[in-house]
């Protein structure tokens, strides 16, 4: 068995086996390379969204840096193999700058240089990221970092945006309007999370997603907070014992908000209660087109 200096790397990959790389007979230029995805005959079908998914990259929501998690798809002709997947990623690196900001003008900017760059007849994009926001605690002020769930979808096509919407996930205080009816004392209550789907047009206020989770929060027995003091605590549970709710008055309240939100064209919404006195949830969801 041949030796090899274990005190060098070389020697030690030798060791534990590496060879050398064979003389090949295929090219190694870019320009001679067969370019499998660009060709053309009929492959039988047209597709609606080939591309990338889990794309981790970092973006900015508001004042916070945050993690992306994208979705970036375009649509294919019948004619053509495939796409040419890297330019997903140039199209998403030449809109960065130290991180994407996480809002539909950089989306729009995105998608139509990806559309430009697969030259197909329209491009999508879906990402989901964390949005932190500063909040304050309703008697006292202090202020800490709450967070909602969000998911941004857009379609471009020709350079226009075709559908945009914005998804978001909270979490709220529910306190069950039955068992404060029946009971001598005390009611039990629960966490509630509730998930916004809004179709949004195209043109948007700047506080959009303030207003959209407003209507999602406001309208359950409480909000939650990252910081309470005792006059904090007894203002949200005094609260709640005022504004009790089942999951279908939450869901009904806040569509009945929605509604109101001239920038919204439709939506879902899904409130799913953790009851804390079963092992189930309980649920309601509709859906809305104005
Ligand atoms: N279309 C397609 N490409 C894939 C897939 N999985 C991996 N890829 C790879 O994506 C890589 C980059 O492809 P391209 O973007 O076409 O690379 P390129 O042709 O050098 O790039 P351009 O110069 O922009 O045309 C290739 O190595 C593909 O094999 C797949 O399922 N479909």
């Amino acid at each position: 068995m041949k030796e090899y200096n274990l005190k060098t790397r070389e020697g030690r990959w030798r060791h534990f086996g590496s060879v050398d790389p064979i003389k090949g007979t295929k090219p190694t230029e870019k320009e001679l390379m067969m370019d499998l995805q660009s060709s053309k005959k009929d492959f039988l079908f047209e597709i609606d969204h080939v591309g990338i998914k889990n794309l981790t990259y970092p973006v900015r929501i508001g004042d916070f840096q945050t993690v992306g998690h994208f979705s970036l798809s375009t649509h294919l002709a019948k004619d053509e193999k495939g796409i040419n997947m890297s330019r997903i990623l140039e199209s998403v690196e030449s809109h960065y700058e130290n991180g994407l900001t996480l809002d539909f003008d950089t989306l729009k900017k995105v998608l139509i240089t990806l559309q430009t760059a697969m030259k197909q007849k329209n491009a999508s994009v879906e990402v989901e990221g964390v949005w932190f926001f500063d909040r304050y605690s309703p008697i006292t002020n202090l202020k800490a970092v709450g967070h909602a769930d969000t998911t941004f979808e857009m379609t471009v096509a020709d350079e226009k945006v075709i559908s945009q919407s914005l998804t978001i996930k909270a979490q709220v205080t529910t306190l069950c309007p039955c068992s404060k009816e029946i009971s001598e004392y005390s009611a039990h209550n629960q966490r509630g999370v509730v998930t916004v789907k809004a179709d949004l047009t195209e043109e948007l206020p700047a506080d959009y997603k303030e207003q959209m989770l407003e209507a999602m929060e406001i309208n359950a027995s409480s909000m939650l907070y990252p910081i309470l003091k005792r006059t904090d605590e007894k203002s949200v549970t005094e609260r709640a014992y005022e504004n009790p709710r089942f999951v279908e008055d939450l869901l009904r309240l806040i569509a009945a908000d929605l509604v109101e939100l001239p920038f919204i064209t439709g939506f879902e919404i899904e409130c799913r209660n953790e009851e804390s006195i079963h092992q189930h949830d309980a649920f309601a969801r509709l859906k809305y087109s104005k």
